[in-house]
């Protein structure tokens, strides 16, 4: 085979295989979960125990773009620059990187965390995975303990820095919260008091993640009623 045909096929098998992993997601048609909240609201805390108990992927969009610029990526500076000044890092990167995340993982339930943080953000991921989220957790939280946590997170962040953490505050209510706006709107915002220990949030997330078990439940309590009135 000539060296031009071996490159000309080389090429149209990345395409096809370039296209077959994009549709590969799409079939296994996986559930997506938004996790979202303000900085230092819990939403990765909360993530790790999630995992746990229900075998979701967690994939946070702040540790793949950190993972990106420890990787040497050309688009590293401009990522760190981004972070450092709490700005959103355009979509088109921050998607390529949730669809290779997801695509490699080979699951198919994901909890997206950190993301999307504006408008653009959230319609860009519709319209390139085609995918949309069963339901977005939402972790409120008052901007004086989300400040009191990132303050004692000590995990050697750049942006844990008190002019960063006001920057993020206020890309947060300018831009993210329109983004829980849009969702709420379509009746698929869950929305937890944050603002309470790690275990009391948790407690409300299980319910949410369990809602078939109260049903079961229910059930159970109206047919041991059934039972008692036709005995008695
Ligand atoms: N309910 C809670 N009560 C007290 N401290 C908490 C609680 N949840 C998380 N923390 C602590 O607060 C800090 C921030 O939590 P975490 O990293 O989970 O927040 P986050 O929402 O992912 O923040 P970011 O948006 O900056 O990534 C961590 O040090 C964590 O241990
Ligand atoms: O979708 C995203 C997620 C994150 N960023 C940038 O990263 C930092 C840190 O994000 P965390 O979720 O707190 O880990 C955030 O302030 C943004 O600068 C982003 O641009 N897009
Ligand atoms: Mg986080």
């Amino acid at each position: 085979m000539s060296k031009n045909r071996k490159l000309l096929m080389g090429t149209v098998v990345e395409a096809a295989n370039k296209g077959a992993s994009g549709s590969i997601l799409q079939k296994r048609n996986p559930t997506i979960v938004f996790v979202l909240g303000g900085p230092g609201s819990g939403k990765g805390t909360q993530c790790a125990n999630i995992v746990q108990h229900y075998g979701y992927t967690h994939l946070s969009a702040g540790d793949l773009l950190r993972a990106e610029i420890k990787s040497g990526s050309e688009n590293g500076t401009m990522i760190q620059n981004m972070i450092k000044e709490g700005k959103i890092v355009p979509s088109e990167v921050t998607i390529k990187l949730l669809q290779r995340a997801m695509e490699e993982s080979g699951k198919d339930k994901f909890l997206i965390d950190g993301f999307p943080r504006n408008e653009e953000n959230r319609a860009a991921f519709e319209k390139v995975t085609g995918m949309e989220p069963s339901f977005v957790l939402f972790f409120d939280c008052p901007e004086e303990e989300m400040e009191r946590r990132l303050l004692s997170r000590n995990q050697g962040r750049e942006d844990d820095n008190i002019e960063t953490i006001r920057k993020r505050f206020k890309v947060f209510l300018e831009s993210s919260l329109p983004v829980i706006s849009y969702y709420d709107a379509k009746g698929k915002v869950r929305k937890i008091d944050a603002a309470r220990s790690v275990e009391e949030v948790f407690a409300t997330v299980k319910a949410i993640f369990e809602p078939k078990n109260e049903k079961v439940l229910l059930l159970y309590y109206w047919l041991l009623l059934r039972c008692l009135t036709f005995w008695y």
